[in-house]
C-alpha cells in the first residue's frame, strides 16, 4: 500500500472533484437509507392502522418520492463528478508517467520490453486511477453515512445501533482489509500477465513477417495462449476472493438484521418503540449494507492497483541515471569534441571502450570505422550523453559534457541513429521534428540532399503525404532517407550520422557519400559507416579498434 501512498499528490490535486463525488455518494446512500426506512415505517404503520381510522397518507408518500428523487439526482451527480475527476486524474498520471519515462531512455528503459512499457503507461495507470472511485469512495461512504445512521438509530434503540455499528464496520473495513491482503498475490500476477500479453501482441505484430517466414506462428500462439491462461487464472483467483468477501458481507447483513430483530422485538414487547419504527430501523440498516457491494469489487481491485503503483513507481518514480547539475555550464556554440581516456561498458565489468581517446576539430569531417559490435555506436551514444562514462571524460569545446545541460548539448548535435524511427504523421510532421521552424524550401532542400526529392515530388500530396505506423507506406531505404533529411534539417554545428546509407542501393550510397562535404556545409561531421569510402568523402578515417589509418 505504501506504493499507492506515493501517488497521493495526484489525488490531492483533484481533491475538489473527488470530495464532491464522495459527498454526493454519501447523500445517495443516506437518501437510500431514508427511502427504505420511511417506506418500512409507512407500510407497517398503514398495515397496523385499524380499519376506519384516519391515516395521513400524503406526508409519508411525498417523503418517499422526495427521497427517491434526491437519490436519483445525487447518484447522477456522483457518477458525473466522480468520473470527471477520475478521467482528469488518468490524464495527469499518464502525462506524468510519460514525461518521467523519457529521460530514462538511456538506461533503465532499455532494459524493458516495449509491451511492458506500454502496459505501464496504459494498464497500470488505469488500475491506479480507479482506486478512488471503486475502493476509497465506497469505503468512506459506508463509514460516513453508516455513522450517521448509527447515530440516528442510537436515539431510538441504542442496542440496534451497536449491532449495526459492529457489523457495518466489519463489512466496510475488516472484510475488505482481508480481501486486499488475500488478493495482493493474484492482483500482482494479473498485472504482470497483462504486461506479458501486451508484449506478446506487440512482438507478434512487429515480427509478423518473420514469424510467417520461419513458421513461428504456432509458437507465438502458444506464448499468447499461456499468457492469457495465466491472466485467466489470476483473474479467477481475484474473483474467488472477492466473491468470498461478498458472501461474508451478506452474512454480516443477515446477522445485523437478526440481531436488530432480536433486540427490537424485546423493545416492542416493552413498548419502548413502535412496530413501524422497528420496521424503519431494519430496512434502513439493510440499505447501509447495500453500499458494501461496491466495496468488495473495489477491494479486489486494490491488490492490482497496489501492484500497478509499485511498477509505475519503479519505472517513473526514480530519478534518471543521467541528470543535469544544479548549475550547468553554458556550452560554446561550437568547439572540438574530445574523448579523454574514456572507459565505458554497458556492464561496467565488461568495458566496450577502454582508455579511449579521440579529438575531432570543429568543421572536421571524420568517419569512424571498425568491425560490427566493436563500439562505434557506443562512442556516439556517449557523445550525446545517453550514458555516462565510467572513467575519463567527453568534452565539447573543452567543457566536460557532464557539466553542461543536456538540452544545451543536444541543441548542438544533429543525430541520425541506427534505429531512428519514422513517426506516425505526414512527411512534413516528420521533418519538423528535425527543424521546427524549417520552411517548405528548407524541407525540400533537405529531401534533395537525402536523395528523396524525386520520390516526394511524385506523391500527389507531396509533403503532406500521410505515412503510417513506423513508416509503413515507405520502403526501408526511403524511411531511412526521410530520417536523414530530418537530421540534416536540424541547425546544429555537429552532424552525427550512424550508418546513414543503410538501405540505399550501392550507386545511391556512393553518390550520397560523395555529396557529404556539401551536405555538412562547414559543420563538424562524424560518420559511422561500413561503406567503402573513396578519397575526399571525409577528411579522416578513424579506426579506434585497430589504430588510426590517417587522412584519405
Ligand atoms: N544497450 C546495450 N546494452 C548492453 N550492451 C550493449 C548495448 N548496446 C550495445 N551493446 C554492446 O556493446 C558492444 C558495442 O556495441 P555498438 O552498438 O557500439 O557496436 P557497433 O560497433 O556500433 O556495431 P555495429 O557496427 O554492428 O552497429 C556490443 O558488444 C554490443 O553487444
Amino acid at each position: 500500500m505504501s506504493s499507492l501512498f506515493y501517488f497521493r499528490g495526484f489525488f490531492a490535486r483533484r481533491a475538489g472533484g473527488l470530495l464532491l463525488a464522495l459527498f454526493l455518494s454519501v447523500v445517495t446512500l443516506l437518501a437510500g437509507v431514508a427511502l427504505l426506512g420511511t417506506s418500512g415505517w409507512f407500510i407497517t404503520a398503514t398495515a397496523l392502522t385499524p380499519a376506519g381510522m384516519a391515516f395521513n397518507l400524503f406526508g409519508p408518500s411525498s417523503l418517499v418520492r422526495g427521497f427517491s428523487f434526491v437519490r436519483i439526482l445525487a447518484r447522477y451527480g456522483e457518477r458525473l463528478t466522480g468520473h470527471n475527476a477520475t478521467l482528469a486524474l488518468l490524464s495527469d498520471l499518464r502525462v506524468w508517467t510519460f514525461s518521467r519515462m523519457i529521460p530514462l531512455a538511456g538506461s533503465r528503459l532499455r532494459r524493458l520490453r516495449g509491451g511492458d512499457v506500454v502496459s505501464r503507461v496504459t494498464g497500470d495507470v488505469e488500475a491506479l486511477d480507479t482506486v478512488f472511485l471503486y475502493a476509497i469512495a465506497p469505503i468512506a461512504t459506508v463509514l460516513l453515512a453508516g455513522g450517521l445512521v448509527v447515530a440516528t438509530t442510537w436515539i431510538v434503540l441504542p442496542a440496534a445501533a451497536l449491532i449495526l455499528a459492529g457489523t457495518a464496520t466489519a463489512a466496510a473495513l475488516v472484510v475488505p482489509a482481508l480481501v486486499i491482503a488475500a488478493s495482493r498475490k493474484p492482483g500482482g500476477n494479473l498485472v504482470a500477465a497483462a504486461s506479458d500479453m501486451r508484449t506478446a501482441i506487440l512482438d507478434s505484430i512487429e515480427g509478423q513477417a518473420d514469424l510467417l517466414a520461419f513458421s513461428g506462428i504456432a509458437a507465438a500462439k502458444a506464448r499468447f495462449g499461456s499468457t492469457t491462461a495465466r491472466m485467466g487464472r489470476a483473474k479467477a483467483g481475484q474473483v474467488r476472493i472477492s466473491a468470498t468477501g461478498t458472501a461474508i458481507v451478506q452474512a454480516l447483513a443477515g446477522l445485523c438484521l437478526l440481531g436488530q430483530l432480536w433486540v427490537g422485538l424485546g423493545a416492542l414487547e416493552a413498548a419502548t418503540i413502535s412496530g413501524p419504527v422497528l420496521a424503519g430501523i431494519l430496512l434502513g440498516s439493510l440499505a447501509v449494507f447495500e453500499a458494501t457491494g461496491p466495496i468488495m469489487r473495489g477491494a479486489g481491485r486494490l491488490g492490482a492497483a497496489s501492484a500497478a503503483a509499485r511498477r509505475l513507481k519503479d519505472l517513473a518514480g526514480s530519478e534518471p541515471d543521467i541528470r543535469d547539475r544544479a548549475a550547468p555550464v553554458p556550452l560554446q556554440e561550437t568547439g572540438a569534441i574530445t574523448f579523454d581516456r574514456v572507459t565505458f561498458g554497458y556492464d561496467p565489468k565488461r568495458p566496450v571502450l577502454r582508455d579511449f581517446s579521440l579529438r575531432i576539430m570543429p568543421g572536421e569531417r571524420v568517419a569512424i570505422v571498425g568491425p560490427s559490435g566493436a563500439g562505434k555506436s557506443t562512442i556516439l551514444n556517449l557523445l550525446l550523453r545517453l550514458d555516462d562514462v565510467q572513467a575519463g571524460a567527453v568534452r565539447f569545446g573543452g567543457c566536460d559534457i557532464r557539466d553542461a545541460a543536456q538540452a544545451d548539448l543536444h541543441a548542438r548535435i544533429a543525430w541520425l541513429s541506427q534505429e531512428t524511427p519514422v513517426f506516425l504523421g505526414t512527411i512534413r510532421d516528420n521533418l519538423r521534428i528535425g527543424g521546427a521552424r524549417a520552411d517548405e524550401t528548407a524541407m525540400r532542400h533537405a529531401l534533395e540532399e537525402a536523395r528523396l526529392g524525386d520520390f516526394i515530388a511524385s506523391l500527389p500530396r507531396g509533403l503532406d503525404t500521410w505515412i503510417g505506423e513506423a513508416g509503413m507506406t515507405l520502403s526501408a531505404g526511403q524511411a531511412r532517407r526521410l530520417c536523414l533529411a530530418r537530421a540534416l534539417l536540424r541547425p546544429a554545428p555537429v552532424l552525427v550520422l550512424d550508418e546513414p546509407t543503410s538501405g540505399l542501393d550501392s550507386d545511391t550510397e556512393e553518390a550520397f557519400l560523395s555529396d557529404l562535404a556539401g551536405v555538412a556545409r562547414g559543420r563538424t561531421m562524424i560518420l559511422v559507416t561500413h561503406a567503402r569510402l573513396k578519397p575526399g568523402m571525409v577528411q579522416r578515417v578513424i579506426a579506434p579498434f585497430a589504430g588510426e589509418t590517417g587522412a584519405t
